[in-house]
């Protein structure tokens, strides 16, 4: 059987005005105006906001969708209760101490979909306020059915670890694999489909978007180039059938029923939309000379804050490349730092830790809590060969970076938790000769 979402087209470009019709229907779009009188095909318009009306041009985010129905119509929203997922870290565990966890469970013996299966591990700053993040992992086994989810609190970005992610959005459909990574931004709704276990891990920031890093001195190419970033094309569904809206707000989730499918937009332009992008894409820059280049070289995208060159979060990846720096420990250094570093494995394995952190399980060093490498990569890092090597080859690991102190959920303060993790460090000798 054809998998359609295999072979999906899509835009490329960051940011851009993108236009799109469904090639059904090729002339949806309205020319020359947003709002005419009376839409072609008796379409509804609609506009989705992602920024302030009167935000900066450089950061004015929207899009205005032609749809068969409007929004508006549903149901009034209801509480539903999702035990494992917060926006309120301020009843979790506050705790310096290094985290490790083991790979996320993925459920058995019962169906979880994608929402269901949200798992809040760590956050800090505040929904309300709109300053902040959350840190979340998924694990589920079946597709959404009838079934759309919105966050009114902020952008998700989501990193599919193992299984590909099947994804209905109101602006198309994208395919998402292991490697790659797609971003869902503000109060956009969408639908998971999988084709069996399926587990991730998720950043979701409050108040801004994510955006491409500065490149300063690299010039105008590098890291993530902007064309590889992929936007679907619209695509609609005319499907009355009961639909469950499910929002979360303010941390908590709450559904409504609709008589029609949410994914009925015909058409769409505008610089508000998700998009995809795969990790194996990334131009890796760094030294070729000496030292270990601070992370910071491998950022993807960043959410920033209002302070410069500090953001909510940064997204960042260690994938394969060249180490070449001579007369140096290559590895990453023992390091405290101002930030949070939430780490995640999507496959291989990292180079700092040789044992412990694997694949779909994850570590957390807090603002100021010391972390480096473990013994063995400490003696690796000390002894081997200056010469030019693969370095992280077949693995692909991330770190999502915050100026926010954070704090752990109630649940992932004890769940999974490998608590020998602060024995990886205790037998580090001292190497120390007094001279
Ligand atoms: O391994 C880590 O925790 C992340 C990290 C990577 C790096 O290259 C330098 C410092 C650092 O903390
Ligand atoms: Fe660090």
């Amino acid at each position: 059987m054809v998998n359609e979402f295999e072979q999906l087209s899509y835009q490329s470009g960051f940011g851009n005005e993108f236009a799109t019709s469904d090639p059904r229907v090729p002339d949806a779009l309205p020319v020359g105006q947003n709002s005419p009188q009376v839409c072609a095909h008796g379409l509804y318009a609609e506009q989705l906001s992602g920024s302030a009306f009167t935000a900066p041009r450089h950061q004015n985010r929207r899009s205005w969708l032609y749809r068969i129905r409007p929004s508006v119509i549903h149901r009034p929203f209801s509480p539903i209760d999702l035990p494992h997922l917060t926006s309120d870290f301020s009843k979790g565990e506050i705790t310096p101490n290094q985290y490790r966890w083991n790979p996320h469970p993925i459920p058995q013996g019962k169906n979880v979909d994608f929402v269901e299966g949200l798992y809040s591990v760590c956050g800090g700053g505040d929904v309300v306020s709109r300053v902040g993040l959350a840190i979340h992992n998924y694990a589920c086994n079946v597709s959404m059915k009838n079934k759309a989810f919105y966050d009114s609190d902020g952008d998700l970005l989501i990193v599919p670890q193992q299984g590909t992610l099947e994804i209905t959005t109101e602006f198309g459909r994208i395919n998402v694999a292991s490697q790659e990574i797609v971003v869902i931004p503000h109060g956009i709704r969408f639908s998971v489909g999988v084709n069996g276990p399926s587990r991730g891990y998720i950043l979701e920031v409050y108040g801004t978007h994510f955006v491409l890093p500065d490149l300063g001195p690299i010039g105008a190419n590098g890291l993530a180039n902007p064309r590889d970033f992929l936007t679907p094309v619209a695509w609609f569904e005319e499907k009355d059938e009961p639909f469950q809206i499910v929002n979360k707000y303010q941390g908590k989730l709450f559904v409504a029923q609709q008589d029609h499918s949410p994914f009925d937009v015909v058409a769409w332009h505008g610089n508000y939309a998700p998009y995809k992008y795969d990790l194996r894409n990334f131009n890796v820059i760094n030294t070729v000379s000496f030292d270990h280049c601070d992370p910071s070289i491998f950022t993807v995208l960043t959410a920033p804050s209002t302070k410069v060159g500090t953001a909510i979060a940064d997204f960042v990846i260690f994938p394969p490349r060249w180490g070449v720096a001579d007369h140096t420990f290559r590895l990453p250094y023992y390091h405290r730092n101002c930030m949070s570093e939430y780490m995640g494995l999507i496959v291989g394995c990292y180079e700092a830790k040789e044992g412990g952190f694997r694949p779909g399980g994850a570590s957390l060093h807090s603002m100021m809590t010391p972390h480096g490498p473990d013994v063995k990569g400490f003696e690796k890092g000390s002894t081997e060969p200056m010469t030019p090597q693969r370095v992280a080859e077949g693995t692909m690991s991330f770190m999502f970076e915050s100026s926010f102190n954070m704090a752990i959920s109630p649940w992932a303060v004890k769940e999974n938790v490998d608590t020998d993790y602060y024995k990886d460090w205790q037998s580090l000798k001292k190497h120390f000769k007094m001279p």
